[in-house]
């Protein structure tokens, strides 16, 4: 019976987005992003020698297609060589660059609405929305109230936050609202339920989630935990994972997955480190169920290197992954599907913090080779319904 692996590489975009025009990092528009081009480049330059050296290297990923999707991406000539697999580049409809809007179109849910951005002033937030927040946390007020990148606004304002008790408010280009506060003065627990009992307000506003950015340390040594949690808008329509758990297969979710789809048609969820989910993604290849849908998601190609404009550590992160998903490919069952894509771009060579929009690879390794071509995100909830043989509308 088959099985299907689907893997999300965050932010691991290919460019060439017919609208990239209209999305900005700050007043700069992400025409030309290309998050792994950029990469290929730097690493080709000697621009990205930090704890690896030399040009980018990520043969099991050339070999399923990537540096066909690329060229495809942006409209260079496609090699002709031989791929091990089918590939293609997918470009987004929805109205957003965000993590919920990539993973729901490909899931088959391109985003039905607009989302609601904060703008990029200080104060960021309306007053009754501080205040809102301010009551729910039992605080005097809030700190932040600004865009901001997570780890330098937990190096302005973390002191001030152990000082004030105050919890530390952001958001980004995304739509998003984020409350960093630190895990032993302020509490785990109470930074979870605050960003939960907030969550429905800003979720009416259409802001897409609620993010919990729990950190520890002392001044000059803040440091985030993996205790992130992000409660995001629930789906206003059944995806691919409700069709996979209604025809009777069972959903493995890996990484934050859960998170993003409100655990909506998820059987079962594990989270941790990119590390700790490639040994999870081994296991479910050795073990997953028939007609299963195993969705992973790793996300530190974006938290740790993409917002950071980290390319060294973002080329470092390619390479890894690449070396690991090898001998995962070679461990496929002869009726398994394993397609690799990603969520939109977060070009580490690019202006500013915010992802770019940009299309996105499609590999798919345990099927011929065969071209794709230039496709749809939601196609790729298409190619997994049609490989594990549910309906992929079954409610009508
Ligand atoms: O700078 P940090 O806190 O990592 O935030 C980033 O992470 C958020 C969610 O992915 C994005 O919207 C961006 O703001
Ligand atoms: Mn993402
Ligand atoms: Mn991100």
């Amino acid at each position: 019976m088959p099985r299907a692996f689907l893997v999300v590489m965050d932010s691991v975009g290919i460019g060439g987005a017919p609208e990239a025009d209209q999305f900005f990092n700050g007043d700069v528009p992400d025409t030309g992003a290309n998050t792994l081009g950029h990469i290929i480049k730097a690493c080709a330059d000697g621009l990205a020698e930090e704890g690896r050296s030399g040009p980018l290297r990520i043969p099991n990923l050339m070999q399923l297609g990537m540096g066909q999707a690329l060229a495809l991406a942006v409209g260079d000539d496609v090699p002709s060589s031989e791929t091990s697999g089918a590939w293609g580049a997918a470009t987004e409809v929805s109205r957003g660059k965000d993590t919920p809007s990539g993973h729901w179109e490909l899931a088959g849910l391109p985003v039905p609405w607009d989302w609601h951005y904060f703008p990029d002033t200080r104060p960021a937030f309306p007053k009754e929305l501080s205040a809102l927040v301010a009551k729910a946390a039992g605080t005097d007020g809030i700190l932040g109230n600004c865009h901001a990148s997570g780890t330098q606004i937990i190096e302005e304002l973390g002191q001030r936050h152990l000082e004030t008790g105050w919890p530390i408010c952001y958001t980004s280009a995304d739509s998003v609202f984020q409350i960093a506060a630190h895990e032993e003065s302020f509490g785990l627990d109470r930074l979870l339920s605050l960003c939960e009992a907030i969550a429905p307000r800003l979720h009416e506003m259409k802001v897409g989630r609620v993010i919990a950015r729990p950190f520890i340390g002392s001044e000059g040594k803040f440091e985030r935990t993996s205790h992130r949690k992000d409660f995001a808008i629930p789906l206003p329509a059944p995806v691919l994972t409700d069709w996979v758990q209604r025809a009777g297969g069972h959903v493995y979710a890996v990484g934050k997955i859960g998170d993003i789809f409100s655990m909506q048609g998820i059987d079962e969820v594990v989270k941790g480190s990119d590390a700790e989910l490639m040994k999870r993604l081994g296991h479910l290849i050795d073990t997953a169920v028939d007609s299963s849908l195993t969705f992973a998601n790793f996300v530190e190609f974006d938290s740790l290197y993409g917002h950071r404009r980290d390319v060294s550590g973002y080329a470092r992160h390619l390479e890894w992954f690449d070396a690991q998903i090898g001998p995962m490919i070679n461990a496929l069952r002869h009726d398994d599907v394993m397609l690799i894509t990603a969520d939109h771009g977060n070009d580490p060579t690019w202006i500013g913090t915010d992802h770019t929009r940009e299309r996105v690879p499609v590999l798919v390794a345990g099927t011929a080779p065969q071209k794709l071509g230039l496709i749809g995100f939601k196609d790729v909830a298409a190619l997994i319904a049609a490989h594990l043989m549910v309906d992929a509308n079954p409610s009508s």
